[in-house]
């Protein structure tokens, strides 16, 4: 790991490379439009000879023949060569600064469109892929140059005035071994990877940190690139033992109506080098790496085979790193392979099957779409719209000076239009906050799907229908929710009725609990769950408060700030807790909180909930929002009713009693 990117040197190259052709232009396509197929771009690197290294005085066993092709003598006839034409070949003298501009700036554009974009350096050990990807302090290679151009393109674009707020954050994993791990928070353990009903690929729990400039970016990447797997081989003294994966998110967010929101996801992949281990001479861990790793290059081969010949299954999840590749590889993104080769004979075997590989590679196509959304937050401009709903004079009058000064033609249009199609819509405003925030989820969802978005604003009258059909199946919901809590209310009140003791124990809290006799050495612990309607009347009394009950000995007694002596009684060796509605339903807003707020570290530290369902519950989360209840938590798929149940009952006690939040 270089310890610093010579930014000096690269800020100058780059400057004078965008003076040039290679300018990263920010063409706006239509969103609606569907895009053209794009096919897996394909371009090849030919290190130069090493110094020192074996091999070095040979005549080399590729040759370049123009700008996209080469040729590699042929093993079986000396006499003959075997020749691969791809979208572009990079000979020896090739710099880092040429790879980048030729291949890789080309395709950042997407990414400010709301497109996916993927790198990939592909190749044998030893052949040049991390030197390709990371470079050193004097060669930066394509991840420092990328995030450079990103950061300044997405400041261009985000600039005061424009119509786009724009934000970048990034993630960086490694696939070790078949585990999936978080670089930046290493203590993570392994991540699992999910896939949306759009098949969009997910990583619940994996860190995302914000970079509003180049030195943040290096802040975060340097110390976790320390965090990536190498090690010594015979071919290379620090051999990448993993495949890192670096993620960058752009995610712009329309200014003015109807707010739009985008997102673009960049993958820069280092894989790790296909290793014959008579060569490496990989012995004990390298050699049960080494079999990780061609193991997933080999599923890899298999995938892009089974695109090639249009197979209906396609074995992505057949390893980690196809999976994680699922939406590059024959999916949604623009992707471009680099494949790395070596000019010694000894890489003879493994520059054949890398450029194999590569000309595989570049039959693959992807279709690339738009990720953009409607941002549900517009919902406040939505309550504008309703102003205008007035009439157009007091409408007009309704509008701050700033509206009217916007001058945008386009824009007072579109909004105005909205306006008038949103008066089926005009409900939502005095929606039941609870269904909006699933309406939000719901457009996260679709946001995250990569669909053309919730169509709130602006859109044909048959989507704006499926929505309020929606808005209508949810308030059913709710409704059919509501009677089965009363439903549920009833049961518990008609029970007490029938067992008016027990009414009294959760009413009257003077008193002190009935004792259950356990004849066993474990103690019992009880919490006392009330209907909602006791619960809330209990809040309401000023009676109301905790009570306490300690063990003393074989004594138990309960104290009560209102009762005047403490009730002795004998006692087995158990104890019984009650805990007040209040407490209850602090500790049901405190795992709540938990549930909304927490990481998947944070989750781990609830009873019940172990790495797995610690994920499913973040991805969960991501998929649909924010959890309105603890309940919701059984809507996780993998966490049954009972588990659910079993969670709460497990989780309420411990923190009911813990320190109180807010006021
Ligand atoms: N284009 C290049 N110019 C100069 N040196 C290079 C070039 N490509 C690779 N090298 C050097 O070759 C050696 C091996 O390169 P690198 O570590 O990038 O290989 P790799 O393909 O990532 O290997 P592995 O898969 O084992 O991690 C390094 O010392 C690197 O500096």
């Amino acid at each position: 790991v270089h310890s610093v990117l010579s930014r000096r040197l690269l800020s100058r190259e780059m400057a004078a490379a965008t003076a040039g052709a290679g300018r990263c232009h920010l063409s706006k396509v239509g969103t609606g439009r569907r895009p053209p197929p794009a096919r897996v771009r394909v371009a090849v690197r030919l290190r130069p000879f090493v110094d020192g290294a074996a091999g070095a005085n040979e005549p080399p066993c590729v040759r370049g023949i123009d700008s996209c092709s080469l040729e590699v003598a042929n093993w079986r006839n000396y006499q003959e060569t075997l020749k691969y034409q791809f979208d572009a070949f990079y000979g020896e003298r090739s710099s880092q600064q040429d790879i980048y501009a030729g291949s890789v700036q080309p395709i950042l554009r997407h990414l400010l469109e709301g497109q996916n974009a993927s790198v990939l350096a592909y190749g044998p050990t030893g052949a040049g892929k991390t030197h390709t990807m990371l470079g050193s302090p004097e060669q930066p290679g394509v991840i420092p140059r990328a995030l450079m151009d990103l950061l300044q393109l997405t400041r261009e674009e985000g600039a005061e005035g424009r119509p786009w707020d724009l934000s970048v954050t990034m993630s960086y994993l490694e696939i070790y071994q078949e585990k999936v791990l978080d670089l930046l928070d290493p203590a993570s353990g392994d991540l699992v990877i999910r896939e949306d009903c759009r098949g969009n690929i997910l990583i619940p729990g994996l860190t995302q940190k914000p970079i509003t400039s180049f030195s943040e970016f290096e802040r975060h990447f340097l110390p976790a690139s320390g965090n990536r797997t190498v090690g010594a081989t015979r071919l290379n003294q620090r051999s990448s033992r993993s495949h890192a994966v670096l993620l960058v998110k752009v995610d712009q967010r329309e200014r003015l109506a109807p707010f739009r929101q985008r997102e673009g996801k960049l993958y820069l992949i280092d894989l790790a080098g296909s290793e014959d281990n008579r060569r490496t001479g990989n012995q004990g861990i390298r050699l049960k790496e080494s079999g990780a790793i061609n193991t997933s290059l080999f599923v890899l081969g298999k995938v892009v085979d089974a695109l090639n010949q249009g197979l209906p299954r396609v074995p992505y999840r057949d390893s980690k790193l196809t999976r994680l590749l699922q939406d590059s590889l024959g999916g949604s993104a623009h992707s471009i392979l680099i494949a790395n080769i070596a000019p010694e004979r000894r890489f003879y075997l493994d520059t054949v099957s890398a450029l194999n590989f590569a000309a595989r590679s570049k039959e693959v196509i992807n279709r690339p779409f738009t990720n953009e959304s409607l941002q549900l937050h517009a919902l406040a401009p939505v309550k504008l719209s309703q102003k205008e709903l007035l009439g157009p004079s007091e409408a007009k009058r309704a509008r701050g000076p700033e509206e009217e000064e916007i001058g945008n033609p386009e824009l007072t249009a579109s909004a105005a239009s909205a306006s008038q199609k949103l008066s089926p819509l005009q409900k939502l405003s005095n929606m039941d906050p609870a269904m909006l925030e699933r309406l939000l989820s719901l457009d996260r969802l679709l946001g995250s799907q990569g669909s053309q978005g919730t169509p709130l604003l602006n859109t044909p009258k048959r989507e704006r229908m499926v929505l309020i059909k929606t808005v209508e199946e949810k308030d059913l919901e709710i409704e059919r929710l509501k009677m089965k809590q009363k439903e549920l209310e009833a049961k518990v009140l008609a029970q007490e009725a029938l067992d008016p003791k027990e009414k009294e124990n959760s009413l009257t809290v003077h008193r002190p609990l009935p004792r259950r006799t356990v004849t066993g050495a474990k103690p019992l612990k009880k919490a006392v769950v009330m209907p909602l309607q006791l619960i809330q009347e209990q809040a309401a009394s000023p009676k109301t408060e905790i009570h306490i009950l300690k063990k003393r000995g074989r004594k138990r007694k309960v104290e009560s700030s209102q009762v005047s002596e403490p009730v002795e009684k004998a006692s087995e060796d158990c104890w019984e807790l009650q805990i007040s509605p209040e407490l209850l339903a602090h500790g049901r807003q405190k795992i709540l909180d938990l549930l909304n707020k927490g990481s998947a570290r944070d989750l781990r530290s609830l009873q019940r909930i172990g790495q797995k369902k610690a994920q499913l519950i973040v991805g969960w989360r991501e998929l649909h929002g924010p959890f309105s209840q603890v309940e919701d938590l059984e809507r996780v798929e993998g966490i049954s009713g009972k588990q659910m149940e079993s969670f709460l009952k497990a989780n309420l006690l411990s923190l009911a009693a813990g320190p109180r939040c807010g006021p």
